[in-house]
C-alpha cells in the first residue's frame, strides 16, 4: 500500500465471530472436497532388512474410499489468523502395495496384494488474512494434520509379518507426509477459490451497466478477537472518471459487534455512485398521460410530464436519515389533435429530502420524513390568461406535493430489482438494519473507546 498517510477506505465488511461460526458449518464440506480432490502419488522405496537383504516396495493408485469428519472449531486470533481445527477425520485408503526381495542367491520375488489403510486424523489450519493483487487473499499455508490412526490391512491373511512391520516402522511416516502434502495443497487451492470467489460476486454486486465499484483492498484486512474486516478502496469506475477522495472517515467503533455481518459505505461512495447515476441519465423520469390524469376530459388529448436532476444529488447520511439535495427540473408536455405539441409548463427547484431507508420482506423501503422545496425557476405558458393563474397555481401545488412521493415510489422497486438481479433475494438476511448515523456505543465498544482515549486524555489534561 502506497506510504501516503491518506486513508482510502470507503468501504469496509466486517465479519463477527457469530457469522464464522454459521460459515464454520460448511468446512466439514470444504474438508471432505479437499479430501476427495487431492490426488495421492504413488509411493515406493527400498529398504534393507535384517536376513531378508535388501526390499523394495511400492503403493500404487491410491485413492481415498472412505471418509467422515466429526466437527470442527473456528477461532480468531488476535491480528494473527483464524484458526480452524477439525476433530477426528476418519479416512479410508485403497490402493495396491507391490513388494520384492532379492534373496540370497539373487532370487528376485515379487508380490503385489490390495491393501486398505485406515486413518483417523486432526486437522489445524490457521488461515491468514492477506492481500495479493488488492485483493483477499487466504494463506493456510499453516496446516497440520495429526494422524491417531494408521493401519494398514492387507487383502488376505498369509502375509509376512516384516511387510507389516516395514509399514508401521517406515512406510507409513512417508504416507504422512504425502497426505500432508496433498491435502494441504487441496486445502490452500480451495481457500484461493473461495476468496476469489467472494470478491468476484462481490464487483459484481457492485456493477450495473457502465456504472461499478473499486472494490480492491485500501490496506490490509484485520482480524480481532471477536471480528474480521476487509477494508476497500470504494472508488467509483465510470467511462474514464476518477473521483478524487479526500480522508476516509472510517473508525472501527463505528461499527459495533452486536450483528453477523456489516457493510459500511461512506458518504463519498454513495454521493460517487449518485455522480454516475446522474451522468449516465439514469436520473430521468418520464411520467405519461393517464398515470397524470391531471388532463382528463380537456382537449388536450395526452400529456407528458418529465422529471429530471439539473445537478448531481448530494447524499450525507444523518442520524434523522438520508439527506438528498439536488435542483430538479420539471417539464409538462400537452399534445392536442393535428397541433405541435406545447410544453406549458416548466419549473426548477432546489429540493433537499430525508429519506429513511430499511429493507423489509426483501424489498428497499424508502420513507419521506422530510422535503425542503425552495422555487428557482418557473414558467407557465397556459395561453387561457383567466384561469392561467389557479392552473398554474395548480400545478405548482401538485408537483409540490405529488412530485417528490412519486418519484421516491419509483426509485423504490428500481433499486429493489437492481439488487435482486444481483442475487440479493436469494439471502434470507435477519433483520438486517440500514443504519445512517453512529450506532449508540454498546457498553463493552463505550469502555473500550474510553479505555483507548485515556491516554489522549491524561496528557491532554496535563
Ligand atoms: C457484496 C459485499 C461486499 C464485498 C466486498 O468485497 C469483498 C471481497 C472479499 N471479501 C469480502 N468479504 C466481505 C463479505 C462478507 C460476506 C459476503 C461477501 O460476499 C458476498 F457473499 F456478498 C458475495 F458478494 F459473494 C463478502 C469478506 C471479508 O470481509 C473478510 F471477511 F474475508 F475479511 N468482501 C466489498 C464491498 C461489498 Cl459491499
Amino acid at each position: 500500500f502506497e506510504e501516503s498517510s491518506l486513508n482510502l477506505t470507503g468501504i469496509v465488511c466486517r465479519m463477527t465471530k457469530p457469522a464464522a461460526f454459521v460459515l464454520n458449518q460448511q468446512t466439514a464440506q470444504v474438508i471432505q472436497a479437499a479430501f476427495r480432490h487431492a490426488t495421492y502419488p504413488d509411493i515406493s522405496g527400498e529398504k534393507s532388512m535384517a536376513f531378508l537383504g535388501k526390499v523394495t516396495y511400492g503403493l500404487t493408485n491410491i485413492q481415498i474410499n472412505d471418509l467422515s469428519i466429526e466437527n470442527s472449531e473456528v477461532d480468531f486470533k488476535e491480528d494473527d489468523a483464524i484458526d480452524i481445527a477439525i476433530q477426528n477425520v476418519t479416512a479410508s485408503f485403497k490402493g495396491t502395495l507391490s513388494y520384492g526381495y532379492t534373496g540370497a542367491w539373487f532370487v528376485k520375488l515379487t508380490h503385489s496384494i490390495d491393501f486398505e489403510i485406515e486413518s483417523s486424523i486432526d486437522l489445524q489450519i490457521n488461515a491468514k488474512l492477506k492481500c495479493a493483487k488488492g485483493r483477499v487473499a487466504a494463506d493456510t499455508s499453516d496446516c497440520y494434520l495429526t494422524f491417531y490412526k494408521l493401519t494398514l490391512h492387507l487383502q488376505g491373511d498369509k502375509q509376512p509379518g516384516w511387510l507389516k512391520q516395514l509399514f508401521t516402522d517406515f512406510i507409513s511416516f512417508t504416507l504422512k507426509l504425502v497426505l500432508k502434502g496433498q491435502v494441504c495443497k487441496e486445502i490452500n487451492l480451495l481457500a484461493q477459490l473461495l476468496a476469489d470467489f467472494i470478491q468476484d460476486r462481490a464487483a459484481n454486486f457492485l456493477q450495473d451497466g457502465a456504472i461499478g465499484v473499486d472494490i480492491s483492498l485500501a490496506s490490509f484486512p484485520v482480524i480481532k478477537a471477536n471480528y474480521m474486516e476487509s477494508h476497500h478502496k470504494g472508488l467509483l469506475l465510470y467511462k474514464n472518471y476518477s473521483v478524487v477522495f479526500s480522508d476516509s472517515m472510517f473508525a472501527p467503533s463505528l461499527l459495533s459487534e452486536s450483528r453477523m455481518l456489516y457493510f459500511w459505505f461512506s458518504d463519498q461512495v454513495l454521493n460517487s455512485l449518485a455522480l454516475a447515476a446522474f451522468l449516465d441519465e439514469r436520473l430521468v423520469l418520464t411520467i405519461t398521460g393517464e398515470e397524470l390524469r391531471i388532463f382528463q376530459g380537456t382537449s388536450y388529448n395526452d400529456s407528458l410530464a418529465k422529471v429530471w436532476s439539473l445537478t448531481p444529488p448530494q447524499i450525507t447520511l444523518q442520524p434523522e436519515g438520508t439527506i438528498v439535495r439536488s435542483s430538479v427540473a420539471v417539464e409538462l408536455t400537452l399534445f392536442s389533435q393535428g397541433a405541435e405539441p406545447t410544453v406549458v409548463f416548466y419549473s426548477e427547484k432546489e429540493v433537499t429530502v430525508t429519506i429513511q431507508s430499511a429493507y423489509v420482506e426483501k424489498k428497499l423501503v424508502l420513507h419521506l420524513a422530510d422535503s425542503v422545496i425552495e422555487p428557482k425557476v418557473f414558467k407557465c405558458a397556459l395561453e387561457r390568461a383567466g384561469d392561467d393563474k389557479s392552473l398554474s397555481h395548480f400545478l405548482q401545488r401538485i408537483i409540490s406535493v405529488a412530485g417528490i412521493p412519486e418519484v421516491i415510489s419509483r426509485i423504490e422497486p428500481a433499486l429493489t430489482s437492481l439488487m435482486n438481479s444481483k442475487g440479493l433475494n436469494l439471502f434470507e438476511i435477519k433483520n438486517p438494519e440500514i443504519i445512517t448515523k453512529e450506532p449508540k456505543m454498546e457498553d463493552m465498544d463505550l469502555q473500550r473507546a474510553i479505555a483507548n482515549a485515556q491516554p489522549q486524555l491524561v496528557e491532554s489534561l496535563s
